[in-house]
């Protein structure tokens, strides 16, 4: 068994909406495949993956780099000890060797989209969704259900309240309980009111988290607190600069309800210094961290055990990034939840074609591997590539 090629090509994920650092009007995301020689069922095992929105497409790193380390590593080298599976673990150590530590921003991104693939391709070659597979490795229960909250609220040219509320509204019609909108674009007093608008708009019928995208100083975020706490909020997101620990340790002094971050966080190490020095608080706050931004699942095991050596759940994990990677490591490992885009980043982000949301849930298909094949105008971009 061993893999043959590792193919990649940078597509626009590009849309008008801006939050309160970027806008998107140049996105791109790396796809990748891994092709391996094994078939299932007559079909040749072809992991795929992909970069989430934030971070653009990572075609240089990963051709020139981390693509021939994998090519040119010994193929016994890359397999489990059974020798009967890939091991995404081996594959990590390969795709990392000369890699000095640190600086977790520059390679993670391109190390976290081929990890995707690969895990991929290890479920496919199993014969079983991934979710499953990672419960099964890690001795636990799989719950095929997961909770799902719906990200939008962008800022956008000629955008009024109107239309916010309309858009908030297309979430709840669609099945979601929690929805999430961008701060911090505008002028405190104009984003009170669109805050107030939208909760207007959604009642009783679902809880608001609003995203500041890390734009903050520290007495902007205050100030932000102190205007934020007067509403029932399900969370107040990435106040100030994403390794600002103590802006945001500071913060929760003056935010009783709960905060997000750690979307911007690539690797375990950066993930202990939030814990060690944010200020966060395991009861009620929640972690972003995004496998596909950060070294991929291998280096999320890690930080999940760092979680558990600071005293805190899996399911206070809700990963940023709206893609299915991150769905089957909340239903395989017990994550809290996972974010969704219902309208944005197509066709990579949102679910399997069969799946819908009811009362804020969904409930995992049983597809091979992540379960791209399930998504009609996702796989057929995939395949695209390498079949
Ligand atoms: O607008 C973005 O960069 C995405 C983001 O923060 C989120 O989904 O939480
Ligand atoms: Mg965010």
């Amino acid at each position: 068994m061993r893999i043959l090629d590792v193919v990649e090509v940078t597509r626009p994920i590009a849309s008008p909406i801006r939050n309160a650092y970027i806008d998107f009007s140049k996105m791109t995301t790396s796809l990748v495949a891994v092709v391996t020689d094994v078939e299932v069922d007559g079909r040749r095992v072809v992991g795929y993956g992909f970069n989430s929105n934030g971070r653009y497409g990572q075609g240089g790193l990963i051709r020139e780099r981390f693509r021939d380390r994998i090519l040119n590593a010994a193929p016994d080298s890359l397999l489990n000890d059974k020798g009967d599976n890939l091991d995404p673990h081996c594959l990590w150590d390969v795709m990392m060797s000369n890699e000095k530590p640190g600086g977790y921003g520059e390679r993670s991104v391109a190390v976290g989209t081929l990890d995707m693939a690969i895990w991929d391709a290890t479920a496919k070659i199993a014969g079983k969704p991934l979710f499953r597979l990672l419960a099964e490795m890690k001795g636990v229960e799989a719950n095929p259900r997961v909770f799902v909250y719906a990200a939008g609220g962008y800022y956008y040219p000629g955008k009024d309240l109107i239309a916010l509320r309309q858009e908030m509204r297309g979430y709840l019609n669609r099945g979601y309980t929690v929805v999430k909108m961008k701060i911090g674009g505008a002028a405190i007093e104009e984003d009170r009111r669109r805050i107030e608008a939208v909760l207007q708009e959604i009642g009783s019928e679902a809880r608001l988290a609003v995203d500041a995208n890390g734009r903050f100083d520290l007495e902007t975020a205050i100030a932000y607190a102190k205007m934020l706490r007067e509403y029932p909020l399900f969370w107040y997101e990435e106040a100030g600069d994403p390794l600002d620990y103590s802006l945001q340790a500071t913060l929760s002094e003056f935010y009783p309800g709960s905060m997000a971050t750690g979307e911007n966080l690539f690797s375990h190490q950066d993930a202990r210094n939030l814990l060690r020095y944010g200020g966060m608080r395991p009861d009620r706050d929640y972690l972003q961290f995004d496998c596909a931004l950060s070294y991929g699942l291998v280096e999320y095991l890690r930080t999940l055990d760092v979680l558990k050596q600071y005293g805190w759940s899996p399911s206070r994990c809700i990963p940023h990034g709206g893609h299915q990677m991150s769905l089957n490591i909340a239903a395989g490992l017990g994550l809290g939840s996972n974010e969704s885009y219902p309208d944005l980043f197509q066709p990579y982000g949102g679910f399997p074609d069969s799946v819908n949301v009811e009362d804020g849930h969904i409930i995992m298909p049983e597809l091979p591997g992540i379960g791209f094949e399930g998504k009609f105008d996702l796989i057929k971009e995939m395949r695209a590539l390498a079949e």
